[in-house]
């Protein structure tokens, strides 16, 4: 599935409309009948669940007309304060609870004449089928089966009443289109616009008319907090892919007090507040139980804070062809076993050959770990094996090796030389290049701490090695400190596995920085250098230097262990190992890291007690 920018959005809703020729009304229509949809099969859930909005505040809040108090009244297109009278949806509900496609399943032929058109009064006509012919031959009636919009029919209608907070732009369009339609299905809706419903312009001013010809009760927010006390849940239509800072005057009232509501809140497009490019939520923003994402999955959904203010996410499609986003060449991706498969070109079964052997899956070349942090070259080197590579050998400084006899029976172990107190030395560079000739990729980082002329170390290996390179923790250290891009151009591929802190090194920023759009800068940080990056974290962004980048969000908080940056880095080299390209191995690899998390934390009472160890069993 695509990932779009606010940008991006913009140029395909632009193709859709000018190229294309689907008029802006039918898509903000698609966008609305969405967004009304999910919101009654919220309804038809809670109904179901008996958890419904509560019963419709009878009294003051019915009488007038459910427009909340304190706010200026606008013509709401008839009567002002008349009660919210059920639209068609109310004969419909009728219908649909006597089943029109129950009766006329049983046989019941259609009244003749009469409004047959939509059935709304059929269940009432009490038409009782034949049962026997002339001679009392049983007559088995013809099977007539006519159906609805169930996707905008609900049965519970009475326990419910939704406000819509309407935007000036067309995320506010959206709004007012799905106010509509629920009001069809038997559903009280009340409107509330964030500025005079006057200055709406274009599609959102043609619906802001449909909805007072519809008599839809409507108001101006009038400051303060309004009262939400009389609505089964609030639909957010304030801003969308148009909004630019922080939310700012009744925009940021109308938002603040729809989260201090406790109501439950379904936002169109986007949370209102959040940054759709970034993630950022700025203050204050809505915080969702449902975001019905218009056409294609916007960026910010996907990224902390942003991805924790938007509750369950639903992708709706609104009549822009899904193709579009791959004609148009946008390349960003939410990373699914279909991307992995249809655009990286993985084979996710990982099928093994029947006359394979441990040659035909490579052999991994491990750099890591010292005498106090052996154990992350451990980590990184077991990993590599259960990721399915043929052979790892684990080279460690000479005075630990016989220390880690038989700490894992399946790995091979190599003296790499180094100091005499178990540390790494630069003149350790010339036995790991001597190691990795004839290996299929190389592994360097975990647990290897700082060291003299440790960049000179890394320099050569990165000069020297022929074979696909990962480089991880103190090596992405080292990295930081040295003016690699004058370095000899490396032919195979390298992958960097930075967490947070050590990519603000890396690129020379603060780490909140580096949080503050984890995509862009992980996008133009693989580019710029022409390196694969995997920019560690909850929701891992992996960018390729062709420009291409993919967020992952299998994992699980348990993951936040030491050591399991330690098993990814063996996990992406043992499926380079196996054949997989720089961006095939990072993608898949941190897919599978964070599939494995997620088992540990079910084999564990309580995922805080998870070990980079249980990530490697669960692999
Ligand atoms: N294919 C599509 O993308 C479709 C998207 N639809 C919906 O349209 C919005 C984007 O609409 P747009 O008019 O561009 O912007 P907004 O509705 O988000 O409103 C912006 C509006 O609000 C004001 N504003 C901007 N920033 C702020 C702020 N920080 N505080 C207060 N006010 C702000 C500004 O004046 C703008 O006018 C998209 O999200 C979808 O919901 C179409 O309906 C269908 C096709
Ligand atoms: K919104």
């Amino acid at each position: 599935m695509h990932l779009v920018t606010a940008e991006e959005m913009r140029r395909l809703d632009r193709i859709t409309i000018d190229r294309l020729g689907i008029p802006a009304a039918a898509l903000m229509k698609n966008a609305g009948r969405a967004i009304a949809e999910e919101i009654i099969a919220l309804c038809n859930r809670r109904g179901e669940a008996g958890t419904a909005g509560g019963p419709r505040q009878g009294g003051e809040a019915a009488r007038d007309n459910g427009a909340p108090r304190n706010a200026g009244a606008w013509a709401a297109g008839g009567a002002h304060g008349e009660a919210a009278a059920p639209g068609a949806g109310g004969t419909r509900r009728a219908a649909a609870r006597s089943g029109v496609r129950g009766d006329a399943a049983a046989g019941m032929a259609p009244r003749s004449g009469g409004n047959g058109g939509d059935g709304g009064d059929a269940g009432a006509a009490g038409i009782t089928p034949r049962s026997s012919g002339p001679g009392g031959a049983a007559v088995t009636p013809p099977k007539l089966v006519i159906s609805g919009d169930a996707a905008l029919m609900t049965e519970h209608a009475e326990s419910e009443h939704w406000l819509v907070l309407v935007g000036k732009g067309n995320n506010g369009g959206d709004g007012l289109v799905a106010a509509r339609y629920l009001r069809e299905a038997g559903i009280a809706v009340s409107l509330l616009y964030a500025v005079p419903p006057e200055s709406l312009t274009g599609e959102a001013a043609l619906q802001r008319d449909a909805a007072a010809a519809m008599g839809l009760p409507a108001a101006v927010h009038g400051g303060g907090g309004p009262d939400f006390a009389g609505y089964s849940g609030i639909l957010d239509a304030l801003l969308g892919t148009g909004a630019a800072g922080a939310p700012r005057g009744a925009y940021a009232e109308l938002i603040a007090a729809a989260n201090a509501s406790g109501k439950p809140v379904v936002s169109a497009d986007i949370p209102s507040g959040l940054d759709a490019d970034t993630g950022e939520t700025h203050e204050p923003c809505i915080q969702a139980s449902l975001t019905v994402c218009l056409a294609f999955l916007k960026r910010g959904l996907l990224q902390y804070p942003g991805a924790g203010a938007a509750g369950r996410i639903v992708v709706r499609s609104i009549g822009i062809p899904a193709g579009l986003a791959r004609e148009e060449g946008l390349s960003a991706y939410w990373l699914t076993p279909a991307v992995l498969e249809g655009v990286l070109g993985v084979d996710v079964s990982r099928r093994r050959a029947p006359d394979g052997h441990k040659g035909t899956y490579g052999h991994v070349l491990v750099a890591a770990g010292s005498l106090r942090m052996s154990g992350a070259g451990l980590l990184a080197a077991r990993a590599s094996l259960r990721a399915g590579c043929g052979l790892t050998t684990w080279a460690v400084p000479g005075k630990l090796l016989p220390l880690l006899v038989c700490a894992a029976p399946e790995l091979m172990l190599a003296d790499a030389g180094g100091e005499a107190d178990g540390t790494w030395n630069a003149s350790a560079a010339e036995e790991v290049l001597k190691l990795a000739d004839g290996r299929d990729v190389l592994a360097i980082g975990p647990g290897i701490g700082r060291f003299e002329d440790d960049k000179a170390w890394l320099k050569a290996i990165w000069e020297g090695a022929e074979c696909p390179l990962v480089v991880d923790a103190d090596a992405l250290n080292i990295l930081a400190e040295c003016d690699y891009g004058s370095w000899r151009q490396r032919r195979a591929p390298v992958i960097l596995t930075p967490h947070p802190g050590e990519m603000a090194r890396l690129a020379g920023v603060k780490t909140k920085e580096v949080q503050r759009d984890r995509t862009g800068l992980a996008l133009s940080f693989a580019r710029e250098r022409g390196v694969t990056l995997v920019l560690k974290g909850a929701h891992t962004v992996i960018a390729s230097p062709d420009g291409r980048v993919f967020v992952n969000t299998t994992g699980h908080p348990g993951m936040a262990t030491g050591g399991a940056g330690d098993c990814l880095t063996g996990i992406i080299a043992g499926l380079l190992a196996q054949g997989l390209d720089g961006a095939q191995a990072a993608a898949f690899g941190v897919y599978l890291h964070g599939l494995a998390g997620e088992r540990a934390a079910l084999l564990r009472d309580d995922p805080a007690s998870v070990i980079a160890s249980d990530i490697i069993e669960a692999l």
